[in-house]
């Protein structure tokens, strides 16, 4: 089932978002460089970089949820900080890395949070912002758990309830910190299909992700933040340079081209990473019959 789309009256332009030499305030960190740059309607942005290099600070500076050390940003050409809230809300979304569920609350009643920027004070949700939930719970693959109390998911559905709150307040730029968090790989790369269908529709999307695989096949593109507060940012194909990526995470890369792609893998000096054995199985292991290599001699024995 298709999310339903946004009324006439409720939607809004294409809206982008820049940075005019933004220093995010990172606590204890001397003032990292300056960012400077523009995001499009239609363009997927991926930060990327090692724990506590700050990603988090800037998606969240770059919602106006924390105030940067220096510089400012423009949302549609506006500074920030001249926005009515309610406003911002109507076209930012955030999809956070941590969640503190305070109130018992449905799955269904979350996502329907994604509707109160479009709401008045003490206005009820409407059917139709009932069926838009209804529609993201749908696209999310969660419709079934819509009455369950949030606090009995898993982990990943949880994340699902997250991404489809934002979905049914279909924002023109979406701020997600760490998209795939928790999620199985089907759905990991359902969501990465799904946040490319926004900005195909005109969204702007930023994403903080940990997988340089999935930065390089869904981003267009990327800004690599480094430890000491560095930076560099640009078109994808001109950011996934090995010897900068393997500087970023402190770790030596592999790197294979797969379907056209880049794929970059972790080099370990591991047992681990030693060639393994490939017809021979433990006594031990529980192998499904068709996983096991076929060794027609032992057949004959
Ligand atoms: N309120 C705070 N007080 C002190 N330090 C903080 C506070 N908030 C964030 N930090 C520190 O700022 C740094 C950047 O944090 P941030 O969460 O932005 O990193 P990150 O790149 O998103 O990391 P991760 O990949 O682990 O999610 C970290 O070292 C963190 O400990």
């Amino acid at each position: 089932m298709a999310v339903r789309p946004a009324s006439t009256d409720q939607a809004l332009p294409s809206c982008s978002l820049s940075c005019e030499a933004l220093v995010i305030d990172v606590p204890g960190r001397a003032d990292g460089q300056p960012l400077s740059f523009s995001i499009e309607p239609g363009s997927r942005w991926g930060i990327l970089g090692p724990n506590g290099a700050g990603k988090s600070t800037l998606l969240h500076t770059l919602a106006g949820l924390r105030a940067p050390r220096h510089g400012r940003l423009r949302l549609d050409g506006q500074p920030l900080t001249d926005w009515r809230r309610r406003a911002v809300a109507q076209r930012l979304g955030v999809v956070f890395q941590e969640r503190h569920d305070e109130f018992p609350a449905s799955v269904l009643e979350t996502a329907l949070i994604g509707r109160h920027p479009f709401l008045r004070a003490w206005q009820n949700e409407s059917e139709d912002d009932v069926q838009r939930a209804l529609g993201a719970l749908e696209h999310l693959d969660i419709a079934h758990l819509a009455h369950r109390p949030l606090a009995t998911l898993s982990g990943g559905e949880r994340q699902r309830v997250s991404l489809a709150t934002v979905l049914t307040q279909a924002p023109q730029i979406w701020l997600v910190d760490e998209p795939t968090n928790h999620l199985d790989l089907h759905h990991q790369v359902a969501t990465m299909a799904l946040l490319d269908e926004q900005a195909s529709q005109g969204a702007a999307v930023v994403m903080c992700l940990h997988d340089l695989n999935l930065a390089a096949r869904w981003c267009d593109h990327l800004l690599l933040l480094y430890p000491d507060g560095a930076a560099c940012w640009g078109p994808r194909d001109d950011m996934l340079v090995t010897s900068a990526l393997e500087r970023l995470y402190d770790q030596p890369l592999s790197v294979a081209e797969v379907d056209g792609a880049a794929v970059f893998m972790p080099r370990v000096a591991s047992s681990l990473n030693s060639p393994r054995p490939t017809k021979e199985v433990s006594h031990d292991a529980h192998v499904p019959y068709d996983a096991v290599p076929h060794d027609t001699d032992s057949e004959e024995r």
